[in-house]
């Protein structure tokens, strides 16, 4: 495995105080299917430190889910090893260490805004103050004060999916899990959460792992870029991307921008050649 790392402004030197949250180590997972089986991940070995803000980028099928969903106890690995806040990932999430945001915003339509993101603070039995205290405060990082008592429907697709960043950081986990959080959205819509989210992850110092098919979005959001090769996912390389940390969406015609988004594309023709 090559690693390439690409020299930048140390603007998130002070984010990683070295406390690993994720670590795998040869960790592989086949799935078992009619067909025979399917080799999704194999020999990952992975540290996501404190504070940084990670993204998967990899072709279609190549484990990025996969691989997500083992951090989240939502598949188990068949080989290797991996811990969550240094404990297994059953154990995290028990501790609700994480909050996953997928690809569709997955809300209730028949709930309001604000009542879908104090859902998971009802089944943690928060008391009605508050849920109502957490959900004005998270609504409002996401710019959505106002907007409180609309119903989902009443919303845009970009808006739904702040609803639903909103609902996951609302029981204040330190690591956010966001699968292609914005692939269903036109790209205006999409650069413009790109800068919001790059600015609640300044504010909140959370850790995020970040899945995308988006070469510029993998640049512009991270501090790590971790490229993977087609199926079965093997990382082929993890590129640290320290773009100064106050960047605008101007940030992309730069030539440190231009240079990383070079090397990810090196790194994913890369992959590709060795499975010729
Ligand atoms: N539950 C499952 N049973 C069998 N095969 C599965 C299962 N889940 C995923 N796979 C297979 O594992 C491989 C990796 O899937 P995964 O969804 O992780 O890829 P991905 O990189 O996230 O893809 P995409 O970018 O298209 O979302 C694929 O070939 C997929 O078909």
């Amino acid at each position: 495995m090559q690693n390439v790392a690409v020299k930048a402004e140390p603007a998130a030197a002070n984010r990683s105080a070295g406390n690993s949250v994720v670590e795998t180590e040869q960790l592989s997972l086949t799935f078992q299917t009619a067909d025979g089986p399917v080799y999704a991940l194999s020999n990952v070995n992975l540290t996501i430190e404190q504070g940084e803000f990670v993204s998967f980028i990899g072709p279609s099928g190549c484990g990025k889910t996969t691989l997500m969903r083992v951090i989240a106890d939502l598949e188990q690995p068949t080989q290797g090893r991996i811990t969550v806040n240094g404990v297994t990932p059953r154990d995290a999430r028990l501790n609700r260490a994480y909050g996953y945001v997928f690809q569709a915003p997955a809300l209730y339509p028949w709930r309001q805004v604000d009542r879908n993101v104090t859902l998971p603070l009802e089944i943690m039995g928060l008391s009605k103050d508050e849920q109502a205290q957490r959900a004005a405060q998270y609504l409002e990082l996401v710019n959505l004060k106002g907007f409180e008592k609309k119903f989902p429907w009443q919303l845009s697709g970009g808006m739904q999916q702040r609803v639903s960043i909103a609902r996951a950081l609302s029981f204040e986990p330190d690591l956010l899990l966001m699968d292609e959080p914005f692939g269903a959205l036109d790209e205006i819509t999409r650069d413009h959460l790109n800068e919001q989210l790059l600015r609640l992850w300044e504010k909140t110092q959370k850790t995020v792992v970040f899945v995308t098919h988006s070469i510029p979005e993998a640049v512009f959001l991270s501090s790590k870029i971790v490229v993977m090769s087609p199926r079965p996912g093997r990382i082929i390389d993890v590129i640290d991307c320290n773009l100064p940390p106050d960047r605008t969406l101007d940030a992309r015609e730069t030539p440190e921008f231009l240079e990383i988004a070079h090397r990810v594309r090196e790194g994913l023709r890369a992959g590709h050649s060795y499975d010729d």
